[in-house]
C-alpha cells in the first residue's frame, strides 16, 4: 500500500465503517457507489422517505422506468413507488455485496426503511419488514424499524425472523436500551427455537445533529427571554448531541459485557453495532465534519450525507474519539439540564417529529409519484374540478385536506379505522374497498354464467329486489343499453300490483333468467317477487339465479327450489356499496356487459382514490370532503344531483347512496335526483351541486345551465365522464366520497337505523291483516274531490278542517320553510307517464317556493331516501301519495295480495314520519291513480297560486 488514504478511507482503520446516507438512480447506474466502495472505503448504504423523496421526487432520473411500468397497466401509487424503490434498493445490494462477504456479514448493507406510516403501530410494522424482506430478497438487506414504542416489540419479532433490523429515530438513552434489548431477545428467541443467530445483523441507528439543532433553538429561546446563564447557554452549542452519543456508546460497552450477550456471542451473534446518523451538520456555525471526528470508535457505522462524506475526504481529522472527554461530556449534559432544559423532553419530542417528518416527505414522495401516474398513464380518473363558489368554503376544504394529509387519516379509512367515524362497527363493513381487484381476479365465474345466459337462449332477465340490489344494475342496464344477442332487462322493485303485472306481462315467461338479489335475503320484497315469479314459471328453478350473502335465507330458498346457480355477496360490503361485488356484476353479465373491461376501468379509480393518493389529488376525498364541509360549516346540505343523459339513471344509485348513509342522527346530506331546471340565481343558499357529465355526451343546455349556476356562485363538483365504460369509476368515487362526507358529518355511514322502524310498522300491519283479513280502520280528516287526506293528530291539527284538497295543500305547503325541501312520496305504478305528472307536481313546488324537491315511488324509496327522511334532518315536508288499486295480484302462500302489501308500507312509512315530528300530509286516491293525478295537480296549482 503505497498511496496515502484520504481521511474517509482511514475510517475502517479505527474500526468506524463509513456508510452512505444517500441513494438514487445515477448514483447507482453512473458507478459512483462502487467507486466510494473500493475508493474511499464506504461499507453500506442507508435510506430513508426523504431520500427517496429527493431521489425520486425532485429528479427526473426515474421517469423511464415510471413510463415503462405503466405502458404494463396501471398500478396503485404505492405500488408504482415500490416497483422504484426496491429496483434502486436491489441494485445497490448487488454493489455492496462483494462487502458483504469480504466481511463476513459485518458490512455491505443497504437499509431500506418501513412506510413512516406505519411507525406507531406494531402488527403493520412487522407485516411490512416481513413483506419488503421477501421482496427484495437479499441477504445484505436491512430493514428500517423505528425505535418507538411500538418498534421495539416489532424488532424482537423480525430479528427471532432472522431478518436484519437497522432501528432508526433513536435519540434517546432509554430508548436505545430497549431496542438493544429486543435484539438481545429476539436472538435468543431463535436460539430458544434451534435457529442460527450468526448471520444476523443489526444496527442502532442514534441520530445526532436534530438533537443540536433542537437543543440551539431552546437556547436561543432562552437568551431571547434572558432565562438562565448566557455564557453557559452558548457553551452548549454543538456540544449536547455528541456528549449524548458518547454516552451511548458506553452503554453499547456496558450492554455487550452483560452474561446474556456473552452466551449469544458465544453462538457466533453479532453485536448491534451503534450506527451515528443525522450527521449532516444542521448549523452553519459548525465545522461540517463535526459529527464525524467526534464520534470515531471501534465497532460503530457513521452514515453519512454526500456532503458530509465529501468533507471528511476533504479536510477530516481522523482519530479515535469516542472515549475522549468524557467527563466533559458529562459535565454538558449537567449543565443542559442545570439550565432547565430537559433532554428527555426533547428526545421524546424528537421521535414525534422524526416520525411526522418522515411522513410529510413520504407524502411528498407519493405526490410526485401520483403526478407522473397522471402524466405517464392516461387514466383519465382524476378528471374533476370542484368550483366552490366562495373563498371561504375553498379555503376549509384545503384546511380539511390539510388536516387529512397531516393525520394520514385516508390511510385510516382504508384501514377502516372506526374512530373516524363513531366508533361504532364500521370497521365490519369496508369489504367495497378492496372489492374490485377481488372481482377481477374472479372474472371467470362471471364469463361463465354469460356464456350459461347466452346458451340458454334467454329472451329476457328480470331483476327481483330493492335498494343496493336493484338500483345498481338499473343503471348498468340503462347506461350501457340493450346489447345485440343478448336479453333485454327488466326490474321490478315495486309491490305496486300494476307494476307487478306489467314486468310479468312484458316478458316471455318460458325464455325468462329470474334474477333474485337479496343481500341479507330476508327483505320482504325480493322474497315475495320470488314467490310470484316462481309460481308464474311453472316452478322452474333452473331459470332463477341468486344473488345473496352466504348462509342467507334467500340461499336457502335457492337451494330448496333448485336455482341453477348461486352467487355470493361479500359480508363486509352493505347493500348500497355492493354494486361492484356480484350484486351489480351478475346483472351486468346477463346482459352482455365486458365486466372484466368495465372492472379494470373502475380500478383505475380504485388507485386514484387510494391510501397513498395525496389527499389534494385524490378525487374521492375531495369531493367527500367539499360535500362534508358544504352541509356542515355552510348548510348547504341539498346535494343536487345533474347528469347527462346518457347516464342519467346514476341519480337513483346515488340517491341511495348518499341518503342511506349519511341522513341520520338528524344530519345528512339529501340528495335531489332528476329536478326539473329553475333560474340558477332562485335556487336558495342550501344547495350543493355535482355534475355527472359524459364527455362527447353532453347536453348543451345541461352544461349552459351548470356553468349558469356556478356564475351564480354555487358550488359545483363537475365530474367528467370519459365513457360509459368508466361509469364504475362514479360508482367507486362517490362510495370515498360518502364514506369521507360521513367522517365530517360525524355519523356512521353503514348502517340505516331508521329503516328498520317502517319495516317492523309493516310487519305489524300485515300480521294483523293475517288475523282480521284487513288492515286497521282509520280515519280520514277529509273526503271528496275523489281523494281522502290522512294524517297523524299533530299533524291533522295543522289542517283543521280544510273545505277542500287545494285548501289543505295551501296549508301544507305553506309549512316550507327556507332550507327545507318539499318531498313527494308515490306509491303508484312507476310509469313514464305517471312520472311525467309527478315531476309537473313538482315543478309547481319547485317555482312557487324555489326549496330543493324530492319525488320518490313507494316502497322503492324506502330502501333509498327513506333513511334520510326519517333519520336526517327535519326540514323535509312530505306528501304522501297512495291509491285504491285497479287490480290486485296474490302473494303465493299469503292470505293477502301485493295491493295490501304497499299499503302496508305506506301506512308504516307515515307512521314512523309522524314519529319522528316530520310535517307529513296523505293523499289518497279512492277513485284510481289516473283521475287522482289530474285532481292532485290541479289542487297544487290552486294552493300554490
Ligand atoms: O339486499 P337486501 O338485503 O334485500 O336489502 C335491500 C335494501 O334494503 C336496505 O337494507 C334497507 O332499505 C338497503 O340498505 C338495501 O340496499
Ligand atoms: O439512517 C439515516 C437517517 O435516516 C438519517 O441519517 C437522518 O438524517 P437527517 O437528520 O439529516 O434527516
Amino acid at each position: 500500500m503505497s498511496e496515502t488514504k484520504n481521511p474517509l478511507a482511514q475510517l475502517n482503520d479505527h474500526g468506524q465503517s463509513p456508510w452512505l446516507d444517500f441513494v438514487s438512480r445515477s448514483l447507482l447506474e453512473s458507478g459512483e457507489l462502487v467507486k466510494l466502495i473500493e475508493r474511499d472505503g464506504v461499507r453500506g448504504v442507508t435510506s430513508n422517505p426523504s431520500i427517496f423523496e429527493k431521489a425520486i421526487g425532485q429528479s427526473t432520473e426515474y421517469d423511464p422506468q415510471l413510463k415503462e411500468t405503466l405502458d404494463r397497466g396501471d398500478l396503485d401509487i404505492s405500488t408504482l413507488y415500490e416497483t422504484l424503490a426496491i429496483t434502486d434498493i436491489s441494485h445497490a445490494a448487488d454493489q455492496l455485496y462483494p462487502v458483504w462477504e469480504q466481511t463476513k456479514g459485518q458490512d455491505g448493507y443497504i437499509s431500506l426503511e418501513v412506510s413512516p406510516y406505519l411507525a406507531l403501530r406494531t402488527q403493520d410494522t412487522i407485516d411490512e419488514a416481513r413483506r419488503l424482506w421477501q421482496t427484495v430478497d437479499k441477504p445484505n438487506l436491512m430493514i428500517k424499524v423505528p425505535g418507538t414504542e411500538a418498534g421495539v416489540p416489532a424488532i424482537e419479532t423480525l430479528i427471532a425472523d432472522g431478518i436484519n433490523i437497522n432501528v432508526t429515530l433513536l435519540f434517546s438513552l432509554k430508548a436505545y436500551d430497549a431496542v438493544a434489548w429486543a435484539y438481545i431477545k429476539g436472538l435468543e428467541a431463535r436460539v430458544a427455537k434451534g435457529e442460527d443467530i450468526s448471520h444476523i445483523a443489526s444496527v442502532a441507528s442514534f441520530f445526532v445533529s436534530r438533537i443540536d439543532a433542537s437543543v440551539e433553538k431552546e437556547v436561543e429561546r432562552k437568551l431571547k427571554a434572558g432565562e438562565g446563564d448566557a455564557d453557559v447557554l452558548r457553551s452548549l452549542q454543538g456540544k449536547v448531541a455528541i456528549a449524548n452519543a458518547k454516552m451511548a456508546y458506553q452503554h453499547y460497552k456496558k450492554l455487550i459485557a452483560d452474561p446474556r450477550w456473552k452466551a449469544l456471542e458465544a453462538k457466533g451473534a453479532h453485536p448491534q453495532r451503534l450506527l451515528w446518523a443525522s450527521t449532516g451538520v444542521k448549523s452553519k456555525d459548525l465545522p461540517d465534519t463535526l459529527y464525524v471526528e467526534t464520534l470515531i470508535g471501534a465497532n460503530t457505522v457513521n452514515t453519512m450525507p454526500p456532503a458530509t462524506m465529501d468533507a471528511t475526504r476533504d479536510h477530516g481529522k481522523i482519530a479515535t474519539t469516542i472515549e475522549d472527554d468524557l467527563e466533559a461530556a458529562q459535565k454538558t449534559l449537567h449543565d443542559l439540564a442545570a439550565q432547565g432544559i430537559s433532554l428527555d423532553q426533547i428526545t421524546t419530542d424528537l421521535v414525534v417529529d422524526g416520525v411526522q417528518r418522515f411522513a410529510d416527505d413520504a407524502d411528498k414522495l407519493y405526490g410526485a409519484v401520483a403526478q407522473r401516474r397522471a402524466q405517464f398513464f392516461d387514466g383519465e380518473a382524476t378528471r374533476s374540478v370542484i368550483s366552490f363558489g366562495s373563498d371561504a368554503l375553498k379555503k376549509d376544504v384545503e384546511t380539511e385536506t390539510e388536516t387529512w394529509r397531516h393525520d394520514g387519516l385516508i390511510r385510516a379509512l382504508w384501514r377502516g379505522e372506526k374512530t373516524l367515524w363513531t366508533n361504532a362497527d364500521e370497521d365490519k363493513w369496508i369489504g367495497w374497498l378492496h372489492i374490485v381487484e377481488q372481482e377481477l381476479a374472479d372474472a371467470a365465474t362471471l364469463t361463465r354464467f354469460a356464456q350459461h345466459v347466452q346458451e340458454g337462449g334467454y329472451t329476457d332477465v328480470v331483476l327481483l329486489g330493492m335498494g343496493g340490489s336493484s338500483l345498481g344494475p338499473e343503471v348498468l342496464s340503462k347506461t350501457f343499453g340493450q346489447r345485440s344477442g343478448w336479453p333485454i332487462f327488466h326490474m321490478l322493485d315495486s309491490t305496486d300490483p300494476a307494476q307487478v303485472k306489467a314486468i310479468r306481462d312484458a316478458v316471455a315467461l318460458p325464455t325468462t333468467l329470474f334474477i333474485v338479489s337479496s343481500k341479507s335475503g330476508s327483505t320482504l320484497e325480493p322474497n315475495i317477487f320470488k314467490q310470484y315469479f316462481y309460481e308464474a314459471a311453472g316452478k322452474n328453478g333452473r331459470h332463477f339465479v341468486a344473488v345473496t350473502d352466504p348462509g342467507s335465507h334467500m340461499e336457502e330458498v335457492a337451494r330448496q327450489d333448485g336455482f341453477a346457480d348461486i352467487f355470493h355477496g361479500v359480508k363486509s360490503i352493505g347493500g348500497r356499496y355492493s354494486v361492484l361485488s356480484k350484486f351489480g356484476l351478475v346483472p351486468a353479465a346477463a346482459i352482455g356487459i365486458d365486466v372484466p373491461a368495465f372492472l379494470s376501468k373502475t380500478l383505475e379509480m380504485v388507485h386514484a382514490c387510494g391510501p397513498y393518493a395525496p389527499p389534494a389529488q385524490n378525487p374521492g376525498l375531495q369531493l367527500g370532503l367539499a360535500l362534508g364541509v358544504a352541509a356542515t360549516k355552510y348548510k348547504r346540505d341539498k346535494v343536487t344531483l345533474i347528469a347527462s343523459p346518457g347516464i342519467a339513471d346514476i341519480g337513483a344509485w346515488l340517491e341511495q347512496l348518499l341518503a342511506e348513509s349519511t341522513g341520520k342522527q338528524g344530519k345528512g346530506l339529501i340528495p335531489v335526483a332528476d329536478e326539473p331546471r329553475l333560474d340558477p340565481t332562485a335556487y336558495g343558499n342550501d344547495r350543493f351541486f355535482a355534475y355527472i357529465a359524459l364527455k362527447d355526451g353532453e347536453d348543451a343546455e345541461q352544461a349552459a345551465f351548470v356553468a349558469a349556476l356556478e356564475k351564480a356562485g354555487h358550488p359545483v363538483a363537475r365530474l367528467t365522464v370519459p365513457s360509459t365504460l368508466h361509469i364504475g369509476q362514479e360508482f367507486f368515487r362517490w362510495e370515498i366520497a360518502t364514506a369521507v362526507a360521513g367522517a365530517i358529518l360525524d355519523i356512521n355511514p353503514f348502517d340505516q337505523p331508521d329503516v328498520e322502524a317502517s319495516k317492523i310498522k309493516t310487519r305489524e300491519l300485515t300480521a294483523s291483516v293475517e288475523k282480521t283479513g284487513s288492515l286497521p280502520e282509520e280515519k280520514p280528516f277529509f273526503t271528496g274531490e275523489g281523494i281522502a287526506l290522512y294524517a297523524d293528530p299533530r299533524n291533522a291539527a295543522a289542517f283543521g278542517t280544510p273545505t277542500s284538497l287545494a285548501a289543505a295543500l295551501k296549508i301544507h305547503f305553506d309549512r316550507i320553510g327556507s332550507g327545507d325541501y318539499a318531498a313527494l312520496l308515490a306509491y303508484i305504478e312507476r310509469t313514464e307517464a305517471h312520472e311525467a305528472a309527478m315531476q309537473d307536481i313538482r315543478a309547481q313546488i319547485l317555482n312557487a317556493k324555489h326549496v330543493a324537491t324530492c319525488l320518490g315511488f313507494g316502497p322503492r324509496f324506502l330502501h333509498s331516501t327513506g333513511q334520510a327522511y326519517k333519520g336526517g334532518p327535519n326540514s323535509g315536508v312530505f306528501l304522501q301519495i297512495t291509491t285504491e288499486d285497479a287490480q290486485d295480484q296474490p302473494v303465493p302462500g299469503q292470505s293477502y295480495g301485493f295491493s295490501i302489501v304497499k299499503a302496508a308500507q305506506a301506512r308504516g312509512d307515515f307512521d314512523v314520519l309522524a314519529e319522528r315530528g316530520r310535517r307529513a300530509l296523505r293523499v289518497h286516491f279512492t277513485s284510481g291513480v289516473e283521475s287522482g293525478l289530474t285532481t292532485l295537480a290541479d289542487a297544487v296549482r290552486q294552493a300554490l297560486s
